[in-house]
C-alpha cells in the first residue's frame, strides 16, 4: 500500500524501474503497457453499458448469434474486446503473434509491421455471462517468447508450458478497474484511476494466505464430479463436525477474474473441476489463456495451483485451446484437494470419471 504522503508509483514507472533492475527489458515493457491501454479501452467499453450498445449478444454474419471456436455464444463485448487487443497489439514491433479464446488459430503480427519476440494470449473478456448483469468481468492475458527463426509464427509456437510465462495478468472491470500482474517478482495490483487514466500502483506483493475457510466452485455441477471431487466437497460441507473440523463459507461470481481476485485480496480456493457432463472435456476453463496466467499471478503471491492432481503450469500443452480442471489459491487447502484426488488414484489408478464417491 502507498503512504498517504507518498506520491502514487504508476504503472509506466513500475515497470521502469523493473526495467532497471534487469527483470524486463524494453520491448516486454512496452508490450505490456501496450496491453494496459487496450485494457483501458474494454474498461470504457464495459463502464458505458446499455448506453453504449454493448450489451448482448453478438450477431454472425450470415445471421443468428455469433459462435467462436468452443462452440460458445459471442457477446458483442467478447468481440469488441478481442478487436480492441488485437487493434492495439499489432503495431508495436514488440510482438510475434496473438492468440485469444476467440479465435481458433494465432494471429501473426500483419507483414506490414515489425515483428517482435513475443506471443501475447489473451481472454478478451472473462467472465461473459455476466456482462449484461452488470456484474464484474475482467480480461486475462499470458506473455511467452517467441522461439527463435520461426519465420511466421503458428499455433505449435504457443505451446509451451506455464513456467515459460514471462509476464501474466487480468485486469477486472468491477466497481474500480484494477489491473494486477506479475512477471515473476511477486504479483501487484493497480487501480485505474479514471480522472487521470493512469494505473496507479495500489498493493505490492499481493499475498494468498496459506489456510481458508472459504470455497468457490459451482456447485450445480456436483452429480457430474468425479469420485474424488465428491468426497472433498462432501468434507467441507460437513464443517466443524466433519473431518475437516471447520465451517467453511461459499462464493461463485462465474468469472474467474472476479473470483480470482477475491482470493489474491483474502484467500481462499477455487475450483472448476472436471466433470462428466462432457466427458470430451477436460475441464471448462482454458490452459493457456486462463488456467496458466492465472496460476503464475496464485503463484507469485504464495499460493498454489494444480489440475487436481499435478501443477498446472508443468502442464506440457498439446492444442491452443486445451481444456484444464484447475483448482487454486490458498496453498494448504489446495494441497488438501489434490491429496484426495491423488489418494483415489493410488486406491484406484483406473478408476478415474468412473468411481463411485469414496
Ligand atoms: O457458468 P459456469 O459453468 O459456472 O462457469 C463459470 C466460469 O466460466 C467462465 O465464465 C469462462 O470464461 P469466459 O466467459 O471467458 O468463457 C469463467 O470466467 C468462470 O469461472
Ligand atoms: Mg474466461
Ligand atoms: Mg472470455
Amino acid at each position: 500500500m502507498t503512504p498517504a504522503n507518498a506520491s502514487p508509483v504508476s504503472l509506466t514507472r513500475h515497470l521502469i524501474e523493473e526495467e532497471r533492475r534487469g527483470h524486463i527489458c524494453a520491448d516486454l515493457r512496452l508490450l505490456l503497457e501496450v496491453a494496459a491501454r487496450a485494457c483501458k479501452s474494454i474498461s470504457v467499453a464495459v463502464g458505458k453499458g446499455a448506453l453504449g450498445g454493448v450489451l448482448g449478444e453478438a450477431e454472425a454474419a450470415a445471421g443468428g448469434t455469433s459462435v467462436n471456436v468452443q462452440g460458445e455464444a459471442q457477446k458483442k463485448l467478447d468481440v469488441l474486446s478481442n478487436e480492441i487487443l488485437l487493434e492495439a497489439n499489432a503495431w508495436g514491433g514488440h510482438l510475434a503473434a496473438c492468440a485469444s479464446e476467440e479465435m481458433e488459430h494465432c494471429q501473426p503480427i500483419p507483414d506490414a509491421y515489425p515483428r517482435g519476440n513475443y506471443l501475447l494470449l489473451f481472454d478478451p473478456l472473462d467472465g461473459s455471462s455476466n456482462i449484461d448483469v452488470n456484474v464484474s468481468v475482467g480480461t486475462i492475458f499470458s506473455v511467452l517468447r517467441c522461439p527463435d527463426d520461426v519465420g511466421t509464427p503458428c499455433d505449435e509456437h504457443f505451446l509451451q508450458p506455464g513456467t515459460a510465462q514471462v509476464a501474466a495478468g487480468y485486469c477486472i472491470y468491477g466497481p474500480s478497474t484494477m489491473l494486477v500482474l506479475t512477471i515473476g517478482h511477486g504479483t501487484h495490483a493497480f487501480t485505474l484511476d479514471r480522472e487521470q487514466g493512469a494505473f496507479l500502483l495500489t498493493r505490492k506483493h499481493m499475498q494468498v494466505p496459506e489456510q481458508t475457510k472459504e470455497f468457490a466452485i459451482n456447485m450445480s455441477n456436483q452429480r457430474h464430479w468425479e469420485a474424488p471431487m465428491q468426497a472433498y466437497v462432501r468434507d467441507l460441507l460437513a464443517g466443524r463436525e466433519g473431518p475437516r473440523g471447520k465451517d467453511f463459507n461459499m462464493r461463485w461470481i462465474a468469472s474467474m477474474v472476479a473470483d480470482v481476485h477475491r482470493i489474491l485480496t483474502r484467500g481462499g480456493v477455487f475450483i472448476y473441476p472436471r466433470d462428466r457432463k462432457d466427458p470430451g472435456k477436460a475441464g471448462k476453463l482454458r490452459l493457456m489463456y486462463e488456467a496458466n496466467p492465472m496460476a503464475l499471478l496464485v503463484e507469485q503471491a504464495g499460493g498454489a495451483a494444480t489440475n487436481g492432481r499435478d501443477r498446472i503450469l508443468d502442464i506440457a500443452p498439446g492444442e491452443l485451446h486445451q481444456r484444464v480442471p484447475v483448482f487454486l489459491g490458498s496453498r494448504d487447502e489446495v494441497a488438501e484437494a489434490t491429496r484426495y484426488h491423488r489418494e483415489h488414484d493410488a486406491r484406484a489408478p483406473a478408476a478415474g470419471l468412473a468411481g463411485s464417491a469414496a
